[in-house]
């Protein structure tokens, strides 16, 4: 375990989460077998963000996202968020979804500028088993009808996660307003789709909605060839060439 710096400032939040996600592990290179089947030499394992000051940090990244245009419209000095809910799709997307509700909330009230904008803004997520008891369903948190419900997730690969949290907040009567990831592995979606997941996803909500990542494939790629050696790069180069979006 290495020492983690605090939740580092808008501008630079990506230069210092790829060394923290490394230096704990919840980005490792090797041999993993991803659910789409697909054999990678690296994978992302966000079960390890389960310290605060790793949950301050990614958080804090998407954070800094979702306070951005065109999730938020500032106007006349004022910002509003073009969502209502923070939506993290079970099991991963859960801890997401809650610890960057109270994020957006955090740091506005410690930089001083805390007019209370992420007040209305709620968190939700899914059961994977219907509860057939108690308050029964499958949603947990804020209702979504009617809401612009926003996607939190750590990693889209083939997009079968975001196509299942897609059809629950429709089905549910939201309307789905975004998606953030931490990780877009730009892969594309099979063989028959050269389409990255994201692309898909874009094409299929209408072309309107922001989809963002806070770190790519591509940056591996670029930027840990000092960290991880040329020979690990070269897989990740192998890897997108077999199975990279167009
Ligand atoms: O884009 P995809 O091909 O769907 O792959 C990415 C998804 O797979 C993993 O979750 P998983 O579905 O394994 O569920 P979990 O969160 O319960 O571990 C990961 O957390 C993403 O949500
Ligand atoms: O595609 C997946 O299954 C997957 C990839 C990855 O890097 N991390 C993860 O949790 N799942």
């Amino acid at each position: 375990m290495s020492a983690i710096p605090p939740p580092s400032a808008d501008q630079d939040y990506k230069a210092t989460l790829l060394p923290l996600l490394m230096s704990n592990n919840v980005l490792s290179f090797g041999t993993y077998v991803l659910k789409s089947g697909r054999e990678s030499p690296y994978f992302f394992t966000s079960s390890l963000l389960h310290t605060a000051p790793l949950l301050r940090a990614t958080s804090a990244a998407y954070a800094s996202v979702l306070s951005s245009e065109p999730f938020v419209t500032t106007a006349n000095g004022i910002t509003t968020p073009n969502f209502d809910i923070i939506f993290g799709p079970a099991y991963k997307g859960i801890p997401i979804s809650a610890a960057v509700t109270n994020e957006l909330a955090v740091r506005d009230s410690l930089s001083g500028s805390d007019k209370g904008v992420w007040d209305n803004v709620s968190y939700s997520f899914n059961r994977k088993e219907a509860k057939a008891h108690g308050e029964g369903g499958n949603i947990v948190g804020a209702p979504l009808k009617g809401k612009r419900v926003v996607i939190v997730d750590d990693v889209i690969t083939a997009g079968t996660a975001l196509r299942e949290a897609v059809g629950i907040i429709e089905n549910e009567g939201g309307i789905v307003a975004g998606v953030v990831v931490l990780l877009d592995r730009e892969e594309r979606v099979s063989d028959a789709e050269p389409k990255s997941a994201v692309g898909v996803a874009q094409r299929d909500l209408g072309g309107k909605i922001p989809i963002r990542s806070v770190i790519g494939l591509h940056d591996l790629i670029e930027k840990l060839g000092d960290k991880i050696g040329e020979g690990e790069v070269q897989r990740l180069k192998d890897y997108r060439a077999r199975y990279g979006a167009e």
